[in-house]
């Protein structure tokens, strides 16, 4: 059979794309560990031209069997009597799996499509152990209660013990299967656009402006009426209380999200410096600010661990925004990759960043300004750790007040926001 990427997308004929061998390409290609699921699902899907039923399909099998890898092998061992399987067939098997126990697909037709994927020699094998998995599938479910949690919700074993630490049993299983369902979409609605547009019938959050919309508009989305955004980045923002007519510094701003919407809440009177180390996400930035009319916000290159000074000088801020990079332990369901990419020496790392990069910006808040420090982390090490290393460093910072949103209590993603005074 040949590969689906060999196929050529100017051919005029309508070709058969078989979504699963695409699933299994992407999958396998998704091991080398240097591009986001999300990305390799979607240009696959817009390279071979997949109409919206088959592009659902191949999300649903990627993101499906990545979501579960662990629980699936531990299948697989049962089934396999522990036997060694050559790294295509583990992938195929994996795909099987998740079609048969996981996902409500016709299991006859899962069996058979993944088998004429297989190669000659392996068809034997994959036959049989998808026919088992078919034969004792309520009892391979029934174990379900019994595993572990890193097994039943498939994340690394070490970080489920953090998080035992951190939160408790009971709130850890709580994320652990909120991690396991996909993820909702919401946008917000734009109104620095000259044509703002209505909710009509879309279903609140309960966030003021941001809505539920599992499929926005896509001309509300391309003319910036809207932007897909998650209620819970609004915390950072409403600390941050900017206010029409100041100035603001949005230190770590790409790829724009909160500045655009700090500059509605400034009514777009004032001015935003928004900076960000990366030339391609900055670029990024420049597109969506300009797209959703943050037309007081200025895109600056710059990076806080570099000595040189910034391009705007000395300005004094009245309120600076850090939004700082992390973990991403908040956005796990939306971002499937964080949990087999990140290490348990991250934490630390990510901490001394943080608080380097916010001892960088700091000099730049006037007296008796505002500084935000937000996280998409739930992690306590990225958060209260570091407000209290900076409150021990500064004894000129006091902490106004803080916010989390813990995904399994609030049904957004995980954040954490701080408010500090400068005296
Ligand atoms: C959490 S993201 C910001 C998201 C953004 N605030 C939004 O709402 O769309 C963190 C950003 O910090 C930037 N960053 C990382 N290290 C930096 C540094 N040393 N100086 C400036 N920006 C940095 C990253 O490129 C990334 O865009």
């Amino acid at each position: 059979m040949p590969s689906p990427r060999s196929t050529n997308a100017n051919a005029k004929a309508p070709r058969f794309v078989n979504t699963r061998e695409l699933a299994l390409d992407i999958l396998m290609n998704w091991e080398h560990g240097e591009e986001f699921a999300a990305n390799l699902v979607d240009r696959d899907a817009s390279a071979h031209h997949l109409e919206h039923r088959d592009a659902a399909l191949l999300q649903a099998l990627v993101f499906g069997t990545l979501r579960h890898i662990t629980l699936l092998d531990h299948w697989l061992e049962e089934l396999c009597n522990n036997n060694h399987l050559e790294h295509r067939v583990h992938w195929l098997l994996r795909l099987g799996l998740t079609q048969i126990l996981l996902l409500d697909h016709a299991p006859h037709a899962a069996v058979n499509e993944t088998v004429n994927l297989a190669d000659g020699k392996a068809r034997g094998l994959i036959n049989a152990i998808l026919r088992r998995t078919l034969r004792e599938r309520e009892t391979l479910l029934a174990q379900l209660p019994t595993l572990p949690l890193d097994e039943r919700y498939s994340h690394p074993d070490w970080l489920v013990d953090r998080w035992i630490k951190q939160f408790g049993p009971s709130d850890t299983e709580q994320l652990c299967q909120w991690n396991q369902k996909p993820a909702t979409t919401f946008i917000r609605l734009n109104q620095l656009h000259p044509k703002p547009v209505e909710p009509g019938d879309l279903k609140p959050s309960t966030i003021p402006g941001f809505y539920f919309a599992e499929n926005p508009p896509l001309t509300w989305l391309h003319t910036g009426q809207c932007y897909a955004q998650d209620p819970s980045t609004s915390h950072a923002c409403r600390l941050l209380d900017a206010q029409p007519g100041e100035l603001i510094l949005d230190a770590c701003a790409a790829p724009g999200g909160k500045t655009a919407l700090i500059a509605q809440m400034m009514q777009n009177q004032g001015r935003i410096i928004a900076c960000d180390s990366s030339s391609k996400r900055l670029q990024r930035m420049r597109n969506n600010l300009q797209r959703l009319h943050a037309t007081i916000a200025e895109p600056v290159l710059h990076d806080w661990t570099q000595t040189a000074k910034p391009t705007f000088g000395d300005l004094q801020f009245d309120r600076i925004l850090i939004d700082a990079p992390c973990s991403n332990t908040g956005v796990m369901r939306r971002r499937l990759d964080v949990r087999w990419r990140l290490e348990p020496e991250v934490f630390a790392e990510m901490q001394k960043l943080q608080t380097d990069l916010t001892n960088a910006i700091l000099p730049f808040l006037k007296p008796g300004g505002q500084l935000v420090y937000s996280t998409c982390s739930l992690d306590h090490d990225e958060n209260e750790i570091v407000i209290q290393k900076l409150l021990a460093q500064h004894p000129n910072l006091r902490l106004e007040q803080s916010h989390t949103a813990l995904p399994w209590r609030d049904q957004t993603d995980g954040a954490y926001a701080a408010l500090l005074i400068k005296s």
